[in-house]
């Protein structure tokens, strides 16, 4: 985890790639939603809405329930076998957690970005057809396109089109995360979880991501968990801050980190937490 003093009451050094918050309707609403691992409550009463296309940043230090939430939003949450569940997830106003609410829509219109690149053992080119080929799409041509889009969407095209071929191992551990990323958008979602995507990465490759997740959300709605309250406060619109389980302040991203209203945020903001 990166320190939390280093963050001194941000608006950050970086403010070329500061986004405008805009006014947009919610792609996610959450109400009084409570998880439990077995009997180990990890999340509590958990209630706001995330806009669409816009950067929503959780926050908040490790083992407060940042993980779990991301993996509740696209129901990856209920592999563990011990989860239990109240309270409610809305996507686009439909209950995710109902039994009539069909997962497949989920996985069709939500996409995810782990904090390891994990590119399967393909090719560049299959990489990104796989899930496009899952769907039913067989043509060439038809592949070959989505393939140059969604390279091209996550600014990695001119560095790979002449390897298409190559085992996606070759790539740098940035290169390899802007392929998960372009594999994500070969699906054509709505929405992109990102957990902890920079984590892993070197300086250059992390502002590199950070400046494509500022593009993205021109046609993406994304939820990223981050580690790093500079970053946070560099690519995202909105912030929630956890703490224990439970969402201690949830608002735009500039008030949040210059005029936090709960001591909590802002102990936590200023390195002054714990
Ligand atoms: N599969 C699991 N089984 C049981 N408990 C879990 C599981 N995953 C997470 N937990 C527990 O749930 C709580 C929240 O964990 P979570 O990983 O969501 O926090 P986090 O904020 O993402 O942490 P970090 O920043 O360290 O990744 C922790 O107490 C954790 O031990």
């Amino acid at each position: 985890m990166n320190s939390a003093a280093e963050t001194k009451h941000v608006p950050v050094p970086n403010t070329t790639i500061k986004p405008k918050s805009r006014d947009s309707k919610s792609i996610y609403s959450i109400k009084n939603f409570s998880l439990w691992y077995g009997s180990d409550q990890a999340l509590y009463d958990v209630q706001f809405d995330i806009p669409a296309n816009n950067v929503t940043a959780i926050i908040g230090p490790s083992g407060c329930g940042k993980s779990t939430f991301i993996k509740a939003l696209n129901r990856m949450v209920e592999l563990v076998p011990s989860v239990k569940m109240l309270g409610s997830i809305n996507y686009n106003g439909k209950d995710i957690f109902s039994p009539k609410y069909k997962v497949e829509e989920l996985r069709t219109n939500v996409g995810m970005v782990f904090q390891n690149p994990n590119p399967f053992p393909k090719s560049i080119y299959e990489n990104v057809a796989y899930g496009p080929k899952i769907h039913g799409i067989k043509k060439k041509k038809v592949l070959d396109e989505i393939v140059e889009k969604s390279l091209k969407g996550a600014a990695l095209w001119d560095e790979v089109k002449d390897r298409l071929q190559e085992n996606a191992f070759g790539l740098s551990g940035g290169q390899q995360q802007r392929l998960c990323i372009a594999r994500c958008l070969a699906i054509e979602p709505d929405v992109i979880l990102m957990d902890e995507p920079t984590s892993a990465l070197d300086p250059i490759s992390t502002a590199k991501i950070e400046e494509l997740v500022q593009k993205l959300k021109e046609d993406y709605s994304i939820v990223i968990v981050t580690h790093n309250m500079q970053q946070a406060a560099r690519i995202s619109d909105k912030t929630a801050f956890f703490l224990n389980g439970e969402v201690i302040e949830y608002s735009n991203t500039d008030e949040l980190f210059s005029n936090p209203e709960d001591k909590r945020t802002e102990d936590y903001i200023t390195g002054r937490f714990g």
